[in-house]
């Protein structure tokens, strides 16, 4: 049986193994790297990794034999946390920031996220369409293959409904995969604040219709001091749980809440920003094996604490690490960047690091069987990255070391200009 593609020459090979599962504690520095590596591809799936040359058998046909010329490889990235859809930017508030305006001070005066539901609404399916698609690049370009996309700036079922048709179309025609989440439950509308369990029951009666329009796997709730509470929270997630929705959590962003508590009571595949996690909450965590999704760049962003990823990599919490992008509190597509500021601000080593945006976070978005590591079986997403090792791309920080991307054993990126 002869190979669709051969990569040769790797200098450096991250397989991350076999990616049968999370890795936590230790394991997660415990990464495998091939040097002079070779990678066998037939059929968009890995086929055999090894060091040296690939058995001739597999050359013949049209085989393609690729050159990694002593360079990086890793599997496809995977930014496990996006707010991809969305109208309008808010870059008015930059400067309310700046002069240290508290992100929930704005909120509550009407602007954050409440501005960008606003230009959501506003905004059509074409010119949302065209937005997001345009991070998608941005976010191929810099190697991932595989997002999650959340709703949460409609706030009403129709516009709800609307970003995730957006995100479906786009899972359709881009190289780059989408995982959707529904967040209706991302802040509370002005109009039902003095009735909260209106807007509650409202978005619970959202469920049935995203789930009956397959629009999206998980559900996501802004738990938060001022937002949505620990009770509200676990009401929305229970009815989700119960028409088969996975579960996630914006959890202890801001005020030490209990959301890290309450995603170990609910199952969830992940709690998300965790900067403000108690250390039973961790504890919980690693307990039910919630995965933290942790985003340094909305701490870099909002100047706040960064999420206590050494403490929770030593409780034995399974760590990914995401851009959280959204235009108010991350507006990046750099994973790289994150996986810098993971090294810098998180002092995870580099190999806990590429852990963290491959298979960790493969696993928080339920897709840890197909993609996530460079082993049979798996989906031929890889990147290879102009360096001379993995150490590199956390070191050389601020520039996008992306060279080539293969998406299901395609290019789709060739030295670091878009080619799908
Ligand atoms: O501010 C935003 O638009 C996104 C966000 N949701 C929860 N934290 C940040
Ligand atoms: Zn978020």
């Amino acid at each position: 049986m002869y190979a669709d593609l051969i990569v040769k020459n790797i200098g450096n090979l991250i397989t991350m193994g076999e990616g049968k599962k999370p890795r936590v504690g230790k394991e997660m520095n415990e990464v495998e790297i091939i040097k002079d590596g070779y990678i066998v591809i037939k059929d968009g799936k890995f086929l055999e990794v090894g060091s040296g040359e690939a058995d001739k058998k597999y050359i013949g046909g049209s085989t393609l034999i690729k050159d990694a010329m002593g360079l990086t490889v890793t599997p496809g990235l995977i930014d496990p946390h996006t707010h991809l859809v969305h109208g309008g930017s808010r870059e008015n508030e930059f400067s309310k920031k700046l002069d240290g305006v508290p992100y929930m001070d704005i909120l509550k005066a009407g602007g954050g996220i409440l501005s960008t539901v606003n230009s959501t609404k506003q905004a059509s399916f074409e010119e949302l369409y065209k937005k997001a698609k345009k991070s998608l690049d941005i976010m191929l370009s810099f190697g991932v293959t595989t997002a999650e996309a959340k709703s949460g700036y409609g706030l009403d079922l129709e516009t709800e409904l609307k970003q995730l048709e957006v995100a479906k179309k786009l899972n359709e025609d881009h190289p780059v995969d989408l995982v959707s989440t529904y967040l209706g439950a991302h802040a509370m509308p002005p109009e039902y604040r003095d009735d909260r369990d209106k807007f509650i029951d409202e978005i619970i009666k959202a469920l049935p219709v995203v789930k009956e329009k397959k629009l999206a796997e998980f559900c996501d709730v802004f738990c938060e001091e001022g937002v949505f509470s620990i009770e509200e929270t676990r009401k929305i997630l229970n009815a989700a749980k119960e028409l088969g929705f996975k579960v996630k959590i914006h959890a202890d962003e801001i005020a030490t809440l209990g959301g890290a508590e309450l995603s170990a009571e609910l199952g969830a595949f992940s709690a998300d920003h965790l900067m403000a996690a108690s250390e039973k909450g961790m504890d919980d965590m690693a307990k039910a094996g919630v995965i933290a999704d942790i985003l340094p760049t909305t701490s870099f962003n909002l100047n706040k604490d960064y999420a206590r990823a050494r403490l929770m990599i030593e409780k034995g919490v399974a760590v990914a690490l995401s851009t959280d992008y959204n235009p108010g509190s991350s507006p990046t597509e750099n994973l790289q960047l994150a996986m810098q500021l993971g090294s810098l601000k998180l002092r995870m080593t580099p190999k806990e690091v590429i852990t963290a945006v491959t298979v960790n976070s493969a696993y928080s978005v339920d897709r840890g069987k197909e993609i996530g590591s460079i082993s049979k079986g798996k989906r031929a997403d890889f990147v290879i990255f102009d360096t001379p090792n993995l150490e590199y791309i956390m070191y050389h920080f601020g520039i996008n070391h992306t060279k080539d991307v293969y998406k299901n054993g395609v290019q789709v990126v060739e030295d670091g200009r878009i080619i799908y």
